[in-house]
């Protein structure tokens, strides 16, 4: 049983991206989900998301055009093209449903403008766990949220973070942490390994005050995400081991199941979790 039976109402869906994650998602929308319909979707190559997509009969649109057509608009696009679907979906006053959520942090005014345009920024938990208790234990007194990442080398390969600093992780023989420091600047440093971190944050007590430590760790073949949170309310850690996606060992493959979940949240008539 999952939080389904009969969808309260029928949303369209539009997808920018189909790559590991955006790829996953479409097809899994085209496969047949309760309540929710494939309106349209964003790619670099039509006819090769022709071929992924045998079935789709709606529209490839410019990730700034999915908005006219969607109720709701799924990013996953590189990061640097956050702006260019989050603006525009937000001013027609549609659910913009991000996954590179570090990019929120560089760009905060989008929140108001989704509050001037009726707009909605849904993040799901993506790669992530444990946000019902984050965000709960975040109504009372919280004293620290920490999260420490692991991924295997090349998992982390390219971040700027690295190339600014001159780390060196090719080759490893041992785990070596290459970042320690706010969330803030570490989920832009890693801006496409850490959108969890960022979304942590945002569940939490935000980029300045949850903590981050990176691994590049050459014994580990999956992500891994631990986070620890100590509360008035409450003292919890907990850790998620991620199979990397096929097509990019950057993202797991949850990110893409996240997504549906956090999609049938809008649509289900019944609802479990805060
Ligand atoms: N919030 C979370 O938990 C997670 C977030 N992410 C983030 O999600 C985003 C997507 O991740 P992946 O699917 O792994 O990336 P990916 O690199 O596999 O896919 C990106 C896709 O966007 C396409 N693209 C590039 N320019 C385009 C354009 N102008 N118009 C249409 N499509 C275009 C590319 O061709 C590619 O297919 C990344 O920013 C990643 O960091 C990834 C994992 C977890
Ligand atoms: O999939 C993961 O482990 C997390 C990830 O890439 C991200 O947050 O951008």
């Amino acid at each position: 049983m999952r939080e389904r039976a009969m969808a309260v109402r029928m949303m369209t869906v539009g997808v920018a991206g189909l790559g590991a994650a955006g790829g996953a998602v479409a097809a899994r929308l085209l496969a047949g989900a309760e309540g929710l319909r494939l309106g349209a979707v964003s790619v670099r190559d039509e006819a090769r998301a022709r071929a992924a997509l045998p079935g789709f009969e709606g529209p490839f649109l410019a990730p700034d055009a999915l908005h006219a057509v969607c109720d709701v608009v799924v990013e996953c696009l590189p990061p640097a093209l956050f702006r260019t679907v989050a603006e525009p979906t937000l001013k027609a006053g549609r659910i913009f449903m991000p996954l590179s959520v570090g990019q929120l942090l560089a760009h905060w005014d989008l929140v108001a403008l989704a509050e001037a345009h009726g707009g909605r920024i849904v993040a799901p938990t993506g790669a992530l766990l444990g946000f019902d208790a984050v965000r709960a234990v975040a109504e009372g007194e919280v004293r620290s949220v920490t999260m420490v990442t692991r991924k295997p080398p090349a998992g982390l390969a390219g971040a700027p973070w690295l190339v600014r600093n001159a780390i060196d992780i090719d080759n490893l023989a041992a785990p070596l942490r290459v970042y320690q420091g706010s969330v803030r600047e570490g989920a832009l440093g890693f801006p496409a390994n850490l959108n969890v971190a960022a979304a942590l944050s945002l569940a939490g007590v935000g980029p300045d005050r949850t903590l981050l430590e990176v691994w590049a760790d050459p014994t580990v073949d999956r992500n891994t995400h631990s986070i620890s949170v100590e509360a008035d309310s409450a003292r919890f850690s907990m850790t998620i081991e991620n199979v990397p996606s096929p097509g990019n060992p950057r993202t797991g493959r949850i990110t893409a199941l996240s997504v549906i979940a956090a999609l049938r949240s809008l649509v289900s008539p019944l609802r479990v979790g805060s």
